[in-house]
């Protein structure tokens, strides 16, 4: 007998794998009674990959016009659902908020904060020590919005660590237009490391650029569906082996630097210390009773701080590098900011105390969130069980995309929503004057929402509201000729402006004296 040929064998193992999902799809009981989802046809091995090109959050964008606000892809052998508009991802990840509260087990997680991540691992899997150790860093996070004496002292170290960057940003652009983006993300980690360990850097301390770079290596690898976790075959090429080779090393070593602070602020705190924690560690130290903690616990506070460091460091200097870009873009709008300062605050420099009255810049802030949509697709979740959401049945332990770019660009909700207006974010007040519009505010999608909604969002919102206020009121911007801004984004875990180059000049007394 003749063998089939190759073609042969393919489309028999075609026409296996169609029949295959078709009668899974269709005929197999769901334990609710109710269907899946709308979705795309995945093919074997790669399931959608292909489809998503370089920016997954355009492609999630006008899938959603085909198949609505909740639909099924396949990321190689991994089910996900995306989820689109604002009252979906509500019903999920806020009615249902320990439903979608989980995250993936991928093979990359597992190298994260020594294998005990609290960000990218279920509450369920984890154990008391982790959730004493998350809920710890969160009421602190709290603590920095709610307490005016700690928002304060907030005030004064964020004031500081702007006018600094500033002051690099004027010298380095001197002679030559720069990027602005090392020094910001620079000024923005050192924010974050007086919060968790009370230290500051220098900006060429060669740890702390090693820090940097393993964060951009994470980053890099850790982005919404990463292919070599959701085909994780493709490590037998050598190109993948090596990208998840450096990935280790940076992981190791992001570990290592937070233990090593962990443990010697440990070995140095004083009873005086522990009584008016300063940080984060020492509020953690203190929390644990007598103040002698164990190596695992040690272990627990180095991870969860070394997680909100490389969670606000990337995002919050981004969202600050787009800010710079539509300052570049609309100098009007800074003219207008320089007017409300120079009105609301006068000669000195502005506060965290004066945003109330400062309601244009807040205004600002909120419209470049939904215009540029920095993290365009939350942090993956998955379901803990199975359930139903929109009349459709969702299995346990799906991955489930949250994509904010679509919130952000709802044309029923954001009318002609390629529009820079940071006027949607303003009404009036009883007396007339003008106020930030809270309806608005609730109506856009940067910090996800739910069990799992960004606990930094506060202090995020405060050193950008000081960074914009202070470099308006004292700056001048002037962006390159031969590289204007532009919206292009470099798209990754967070979307970078691709064209941001300017020359920064102080123009006031009151900065160059600080
Ligand atoms: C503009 C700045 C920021 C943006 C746009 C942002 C956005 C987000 C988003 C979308 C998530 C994922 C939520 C989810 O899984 O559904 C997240 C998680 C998180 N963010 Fe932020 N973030 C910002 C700044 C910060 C800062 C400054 C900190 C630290 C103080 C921080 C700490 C965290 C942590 C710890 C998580 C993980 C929460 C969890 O898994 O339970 N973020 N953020």
């Amino acid at each position: 007998m003749e063998l089939p040929s190759l073609f042969e064998v393919l489309v028999l193992f075609a026409l296996f794998y169609v029949a295959f999902l078709t009668y899974n799809n269709l005929f197999c009981p769901k334990p609710s009674g109710k269907q899946l989802p709308p979705g795309l046809f995945p093919w074997p091995v790669v399931g959608n990959a292909p489809l998503l090109g370089s920016e997954p959050h355009k492609t999630f964008h006008e899938l959603a016009e085909k198949y609505g606000p909740i639909y099924r892809i396949k990321l190689g052998s991994v089910k996900a659902i995306v989820l689109s508009d604002l009252k979906t991802i509500k019903q999920a990840l806020v009615k249902q908020r320990q439903v979608f509260g989980g995250r993936m087990r991928f093979e990359t997680y597992k190298y994260l904060q020594n294998g005990i991540s609290n960000v990218f691992n279920d509450v369920s899997t984890q154990g008391e020590v982790w959730s004493k150790t998350k809920l710890e860093m969160l009421r602190h996070l709290h603590n920095l919005s709610t307490s005016t004496t700690v928002r304060k002292k907030m005030n004064d170290f964020i004031t500081d660590d702007v006018i600094y960057m500033l002051k690099k940003l004027e010298i380095t652009s001197e002679t030559n237009f720069v990027n602005p983006e090392d020094i910001i993300r620079k000024a923005a980690a050192n924010t974050l490391c007086t919060i968790c360990f009370g230290k500051r850097y220098d900006y060429d301390d060669k740890d702390f650029c090693e820090l940097l770079q393993a964060n951009e290596v994470f980053s890099a690898v850790v982005s919404a569906g990463a292919m070599i976790d959701t085909m994780p075959w493709i490590r037998v090429f050598p190109k993948h082996r090596q990208i998840l080779e450096a990935y280790k090393k940076a992981m190791k070593y992001r570990h290592k630097w937070a233990l090593k602070l962990v443990e010697e602020i440990a070995t140095s705190s004083t009873d005086k210390d522990l009584l008016e924690p300063k940080n984060v560690v020492t509020s953690m130290i203190k929390s644990n009773g007598n103040g002698k903690i164990t190596t695992k616990y040690m272990d627990q506070i180095a991870s969860i701080c070394s997680e909100v460091f490389a969670a606000g460091q990337d995002t919050t200097p981004t969202a600050f590098n787009w800010i710079i870009n539509y300052l570049l873009l609309y100098p009007n709008v800074m003219k207008r900011m320089k007017n409300d300062i120079n009105e609301a605050v006068g000669d000195r420099l502005p506060t965290l105390f004066d945003r109330p009255k400062l309601p244009y810049i807040d205004a600002f802030i909120h419209e470049t969130f939904r215009q540029s949509s920095i993290l365009p697709i939350s942090i993956p979740h998955a379901t803990l069980k199975q359930t139903a959401l929109c009349g459709y049945h969702i299995p346990q332990g799906i991955m489930v995309f949250v994509n904010q770019y679509s919130v952000n660009r709802d044309p029923n909700v954001w009318p002609d929503p390629e529009k820079f207006d940071p006027m949607r974010f303003l009404c009036k007040d009883e007396s007339g004057g003008m106020t930030m519009n809270s309806e608005a505010v609730d109506k856009y999608l940067i910090f996800s929402m739910g069990l799992r909604k960004c606990p930094g969002l506060d202090l995020a919102k405060g050193w950008l509201f000081l960074a914009t206020a202070i470099l308006a009121q004292t700056c001048e911007l002037m962006p390159d000729p031969a590289h204007p801004p532009s919206l292009d984004a470099i798209p990754g875990l967070t979307l970078r402006p691709r064209c941001l180059r300017l020359k920064l000049r102080i123009n006031t007394l009151e900065v160059q004296k600080h």
